[in-house]
């Protein structure tokens, strides 16, 4: 068995980002860019009217009230073409450009509308509701970096800075296999015996969440043939995940026949809990993960290890990213494989929140998991630990 650390070190060995791809603003939602992203124009592009009301010279209304001459307007995206001179105003709307010669605006609600003239009540000194050029982006500057994941936000900037495609790292493709005779589809009638697969599901979603592109290959039978013919689906995938069948037991048979068809395997079995069986190799040099079949142990390794391997392919930083929290509960001493308790997080007195391990922790029951707010990281051989020792925790609020 080998450390947990030692093992996403290896799976993560010399994983290179996906090559990239050129996408829509109105598909890249979510992608992860592969280049960084300049503006194409300044905005606003010419300084403009942050209200609506009247485009004034500040030397016009030092003594207020005052009636000044309305000259013309300015709606948005309709410049008014002259200059102002002593006297003069433009009516302008809110994005309307400032025309040449004022230097201020006052808000209608300041002024009476005369018509042909203006009477201003009120106003204040040069550049007041005026949105200088270039306030927001100058042309070229850097929006966002390489390796950034675009979100709501980002996709508003990039269509400001007039920027309709974007180039981004290719969706890793990866491959789903459930293994195992007592696996049924949600929904389906169950025999005496038989259980309905979870795992897949469940990985599958993750896959999406994290920007992959999951290929369902569906529920293998735990004999040689029909497994390898469900592993032939796996072909131009990026990744291999199998659920199932990773253990010892007679009926355990894709490693064999992973090996079968040329599985150079990396490692088998982890000093971890739960999920000691993972299994890592290459497959045609296509990584292959061998989650075990206990729900839960096949969540958590996908968390820990799949996770990372997606986010590497996607050129993201990979390391999970703990929190610190203090124990609701004594802790116990703990053996030789590192140990992720299901835990639900309240607020603490000082700020940081408490952890409180589920007193079971059985690997097939997954509603601690899905009840659970994070993992409690337990190292291997920790001695026990009083409640209100600081610990490790794995959030789970994005899973
Ligand atoms: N003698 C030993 N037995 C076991 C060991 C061991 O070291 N020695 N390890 C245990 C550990 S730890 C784990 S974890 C499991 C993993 O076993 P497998 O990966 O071979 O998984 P299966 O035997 O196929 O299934 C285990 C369990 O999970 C259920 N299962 C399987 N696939 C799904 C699925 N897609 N969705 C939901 N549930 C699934 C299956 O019905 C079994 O109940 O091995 C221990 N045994
Ligand atoms: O690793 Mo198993 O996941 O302990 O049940």
């Amino acid at each position: 068995m080998i450390p947990v650390a030692e093992a996403r070190a290896r799976i993560l060995a010399g994983v290179v980002p996906l090559p990239a791809e050129q996408v829509a603003l109105t598909e890249a939602l979510g992608r992860v860019l592969a280049e960084d992203v300049a503006a194409r124009l300044t905005h606003p592009p010419l300084a403009v009217s942050a209200m609506d009301g009247w485009a004034v010279r500040t030397a016009d209304i030092q003594a207020l009230p005052v009636e000044l001459r309305r000259i013309g307007s300015a709606p948005a995206g309709q410049p008014f073409p002259g200059t102002l001179g002593p006297g003069d105003a433009v009516r302008i709307f809110t994005g309307g450009a400032l025309p040449d010669g004022a230097d201020t605006v006052v808000v209608q609600e300041d002024c009476d509308d005369l018509g042909e003239s203006v009477r201003v009540k009120d106003g204040s000194g040069p550049g007041r509701w005026v949105r200088p050029a270039g306030q927001d982006f100058a042309a070229g500057v850097v929006g966002f970096k390489a390796g950034r994941r675009l979100g709501v936000r980002d996709l508003s900037l990039a269509a400001a800075m007039n920027v309709p495609w974007l180039k981004v790292r290719r969706r890793p493709r990866v491959a789903i296999l459930a293994t195992g005779d007592e696996i049924v589809m949600p929904g389906d009638t169950l025999a005496p015996g038989q259980i309905v697969s979870s795992n897949a599901l469940a990985i599958a979603a993750l896959v999406k969440t994290l920007g992959g592109e999951p290929l369902d290959l569906g529920i293998a039978r735990d004999e040689a043939t029909a497994l390898s013919q469900a592993l032939d689906g796996a072909r131009g995938a990026d990744l291999l995940v199998t659920c199932g069948g990773a253990s010892v037991g007679e009926h355990d048979l894709v490693r064999k026949v992973l090996g079968d068809r040329g599985l150079d395997l990396g490692f088998w079995k982890i000093a971890m809990r739960p999920g000691k069986p993972l299994m890592f190799g290459r497959l045609d040099g296509m990584p292959v993960l061998g989650l075990p079949g206990n729900p839960v142990s096949s969540l958590v390794c996908a968390l820990l290890f799949l996770r990372p391997l997606l986010l590497a392919l996607l050129g993201l930083q990979a390391e999970p990213r703990f929190i610190r929290a203090v124990a609701g509960t004594d802790l116990p001493a703990n053996d030789g494989r590192e140990d992720y308790l299901r835990a639900t997080l309240a607020p603490g007195p000082d700020g940081m929140p408490v952890a409180t391990p589920f007193p079971k922790q059985d690997s097939g029951m997954l509603s601690r998991l899905a009840w659970a707010d994070g993992l409690v990281l337990r190292a291997r051989h920790a001695p026990a630990a009083p409640a209100g020792t600081v610990v490790e925790v794995l959030p789970l609020d994005d899973v």
